[in-house]
């Protein structure tokens, strides 16, 4: 478990991360978002101890990082693939970080099969390309067999195949009881991955609930009811309207957002209202995030819809 306590970065005037409150639990996928320069990185690098915190803490498991004995068999994390020696080989890269925290030089091609980088282990870093990199990144998050995974923009240069391959790799990280913790930018990707999602934006947290919570929550999410009768739409809507968001009408039909169908269905049984369809049509996540972090994009320009 990660445990984030007021935890605040300034660098100079800028504030990267603001009296954030968080935890990351086990046995589930978190989803850590936010636009450009939110505070991301920042807040992952001051859990692993990179960057000290202005203010607050970062615990992992109770203890800051740095205090636990082996660092490496509680936390595993890739930060930043391109952070490798260029002319190491894979397994060479692997086998010192092993040796330099106590770990087993046996766990090295456990893991680098786990990647499915067994065809290259003597190939040198330098030569990999982007989606390699990330893959022997993971590997090196791997090597501990830690409780705790953190992921920046893991699947970053990953093709389709690899992209998949991830997905299933933190799923499992999740199942097996661990706590996933995993950054990136690619919403549809975090739809298929996570169970809970963060939200930041300019170092505040915006949003921490499960991804479903966040799609429904989205103005985007309507209910669609088809009502054969005329007479009985206007009774529905008009009953509607004191509870809505919003209520719109075309034809037979109602639009609405705000109430889930379930309570749609059942005001039109205590109503007699005889509907034809009743259906939700959820938002995508990347509606649902851009709804959530429009106030909070510092790097933008705008783009006609
Ligand atoms: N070493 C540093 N010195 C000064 N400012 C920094 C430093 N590191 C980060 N910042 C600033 O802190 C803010 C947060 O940056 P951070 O990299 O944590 O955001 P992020 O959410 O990871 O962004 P991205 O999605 O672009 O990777 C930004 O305004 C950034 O410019």
């Amino acid at each position: 478990m990660i445990t984030l306590e007021g935890l605040t970065k300034r660098y100079g005037d800028t504030c990267a991360v603001d009296s954030l409150d968080l935890t990351v639990s086990p046995g589930r996928v978190t989803g850590f978002l936010g636009p450009n320069g939110a505070g991301k990185s920042t807040t992952m690098r001051m859990i692993l101890g990179l960057d000290a915190p202005t203010e607050g803490t970062a615990l992992v498991d109770g203890r800051p990082y740095a205090d636990w004995p082996a660092p490496l068999a509680k936390v595993g994390a890739l930060l930043d693939a391109k952070a490798l020696h260029p002319r190491r080989s894979a397994r060479n890269h692997l086998i010192a970080m092993a040796r330099s925290n106590g770990l087993p030089v046996s766990r090295v091609d456990e893991v680098l099969s786990v990647v499915g980088l067994d065809s290259v282990t003597g190939k040198r870093a330098g030569e990999f390309s982007l989606g390699m990199g990330q893959r022997l990144g993971i590997a090196g998050a791997l090597l501990g067999d830690p409780e705790v995974l953190m992921f920046d923009e893991p699947v970053n240069g990953l093709d389709p195949d690899g992209v998949r391959w991830v997905r299933g790799l933190m799923r499992s990280l999740a199942a097996e009881g661990r706590t996933v913790f995993v950054s990136s930018h690619l919403m549809s990707e975090m739809q298929l991955t996570a169970d809970q999602l963060v939200v930041i934006g300019r170092g505040r947290l915006i949003a921490d609930a499960p991804v479903a919570d966040v799609i429904a929550r989205s103005s985007r999410t309507t209910v669609a009811v088809r009502v054969p009768d005329r007479a009985h739409l206007a009774v529905l809507r008009d009953r509607l309207i004191a509870e809505a968001e919003r209520v719109e009408s075309a034809d037979d039909r109602l639009i609405v957002t705000g109430v889930p169908a379930e309570r749609v269905g059942d005001l039109a049984h205590e109503l007699g209202v005889r509907l034809h369809e009743l259906q939700t049509q959820r938002a995508s996540l990347e509606e649902a995030y851009m709804e959530l972090t429009a106030d909070s994009v510092q790097y933008g320009v705008a783009v006609a819809s």
